[in-house]
């Protein structure tokens, strides 16, 4: 981590730690948890927040608050500016409660949070000097707010809470679970789904919309609406993470459903136990009594006439019992080859639906999701860089940043373009990416709109000169590491302000405007190449 990092991932974690005395919890949760830090530059602070309507309503109320935190985190007044990440947030309605009380109400039952990882950040204090030290901030904290006017809800009651464990120093990749080895184990039920494998962490891009969206509905409303519900998509794309997802969601609105999660490889290997030890009728028992049935990787099941007959089986009885069967495969039921027709037409019964190659937005989607969910400034080139080089597969996408974050750990070292060039030399032989620039953005979005290079810095309000600098300032924030008042700075002397609002308006225009999306993606090929 760099002394920047370092000191920005520390000062917010100890005004998190004053905020959540502060704000009653489910506050807390829906509307702090979710942020996190991107840069710190003198007295600017920039949060992340991972969706617009958060970034409003931090903006609209919370600002003294999370300054107050921070004055009393860093002895020191941040200016704080949010910056909407855009990502998925499950189950939440854009539009803002105004009840306080209501919404909490309704905000604790509805909405499940992604939990930053604790252990991720390193904090100078020991456990006892923190808390000492916390205490005294914290009733700065409130004495300041109490100036302010501005005590949130129940804050007013609160004493320290008990020193917030000082996390470990350093930063653990996630591990990936093998496809064999088992997550964890709801009571009751014979199978085992990953506690991660949740919608409220699957990101949603173009590529999977359809898939994530008919997973919703099955998951609503079981053996209603598609049954079966077939998945198919290349490999390392989401299958799996949707279907735990359904399977969790099931669980979490029917806590007495069986839900049985298993690949066809399992699936087969139980059958061939159950012949051995003489007892198939055991094996029948057990799958033929259950609500949800999600068979993953059903492509392994061709050539296996035996598993596909005894699965013909299964699958007849629990829906004509009315019971929900999803299955996964790396392509369509068609494709699979030498499965029996007739377990192929009953794939088609029900809706077929595949996932994609994600597009270049949903990859950094995801990598910031990812990094967000560790707790983890990586800085924008990094996430560009892996994102622009893995194409096809999200657990590589993954895997490459889980490499570039262990490298930095090992070595102690900031995660910066540097070293994620060394980290994944052997990935991507061809080495570190051109250097871009501001200038270089600013060079190309002008030739691009056949305008002079002076107009990107220009007082003119023009469209057509105005647009175009919203473009460049949108990839100046995208694709560099700087600052929002140097890019002001640098687009003719704008304030800050202007920059946000440029970034917020292309990258909310440019889902809406297909032509918009291919001029980005042409530019950024062109700035990268
Ligand atoms: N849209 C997404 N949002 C967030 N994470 C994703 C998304 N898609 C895939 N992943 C992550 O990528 C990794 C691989 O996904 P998963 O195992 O679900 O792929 P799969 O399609 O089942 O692959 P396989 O064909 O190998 O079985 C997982 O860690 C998963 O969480």
């Amino acid at each position: 981590m760099s002394a920047d990092t370092a000191y920005m991932a520390s000062i917010w974690q100890q005004a998190l730690i004053h905020m959540k005395k502060a704000f009653i919890k489910p506050l807390f949760e829906t509307w702090i948890k979710s942020t996190m830090p991107l840069s710190i530059n003198d007295n600017v602070i920039e949060i992340g927040t991972p969706k617009q309507f958060v970034k409003e309503w931090l903006e609209s109320r919370y600002v003294p608050v999370i300054k107050a935190a921070l004055k009393a985190a860093a002895n020191k007044d941040f200016e704080v500016i949010f910056i909407n990440m855009d990502i998925e947030m499950e189950g939440v309605e854009e539009t803002p409660l105004l009840d306080v009380d209501t919404e909490a109400d309704v905000l604790a039952e509805d909405i499940p949070f992604t939990t930053p990882a604790k252990d991720t950040l390193s904090l100078p204090q020991s456990p006892a000097q923190q808390e000492a030290e916390d205490d005294i901030n914290h009733n700065d904290f409130l004495k300041y707010l109490d100036d302010m006017g501005d005590i949130p809800e129940a804050a007013a009651s609160l004493s320290p809470a008990a020193a917030v464990p000082a996390p470990q120093t350093t930063i653990q990749p996630e591990k990936r679970p093998s496809r064999n080895q088992p997550y964890y184990t709801i009571p009751g039920d014979d199978f085992n789904l990953n506690p991660k494998y949740v919608f409220s962490t699957f990101v949603i891009g173009n590529s999977n919309r359809l898939a994530h969206a008919a997973s919703l509905a099955v998951s609503e409303a079981p053996a209603q609406v598609y049954n079966p519900f077939f998945i198919y998509g290349g490999v390392g794309l989401g299958k799996t993470h949707l279907m735990h997802a359904i399977g969790h969601r099931i669980k979490e609105n029917n806590p007495n459903m069986k839900v049985v999660y298993i690949s066809s490889e399992k699936f087969t290997n139980e059958l061939i136990n159950s012949i051995i030890s003489g007892n198939p009728e055991s094996f029948r028992q057990r799958y033929r009594y259950i609500d949800v049935l999600l068979v993953d990787d059903i492509q392994f099941l061709s050539k296996k006439e035996h598993t596909q007959e005894e699965f013909f089986h299964t699958f007849n009885t629990l829906h004509e019992a009315n019971k929900q069967i999803i299955i996964s495969s790396d392509r369509p039921p068609r494709e699979i080859q030498t499965l029996e027709d007739r377990l192929r037409s009953r794939f088609e019964w029900g809706l077929i639906t595949d996932i994609q190659t994600p597009d270049l937005e949903t990859r950094i989607a995801v990598l910031r999701k990812k990094a967000m969910m560790e707790s983890l400034s990586v800085p924008n080139e990094v996430v560009v860089y892996i994102a622009s080089r893995i194409e096809n597969n999200i657990r590589e996408l993954e895997g490459a940043l889980i490499r570039v974050i262990a490298y930095a750990s090992l070595n102690n070292q900031p995660i910066d373009i540097d070293l994620a060039t060394e980290a994944l030399k052997d990935i991507f032989p061809n080495g570190r990416p051109k250097q871009v620039t501001t200038d270089l953005i600013q060079e190309i979005v002008a030739g691009h709109f056949k305008l002079k290079l002076e107009d990107m810095s220009a007082k003119k309000r023009t469209r057509n000169v105005a647009y175009p600098r919203q473009i460049a300032m949108y990839l100046c924030r995208e694709l560099t590491e700087t600052s929002l008042p140097k890019i002001g700075e640098i687009f003719g002397g704008r304030d800050h302000t202007t920059v946000i609002h440029a970034h917020d308006k292309i990258s909310r225009e440019k889902n809406m405007d297909a032509k918009l999306n291919n001029t980005l993606k042409d530019l950024i090929k062109r700035i990268e190449s």
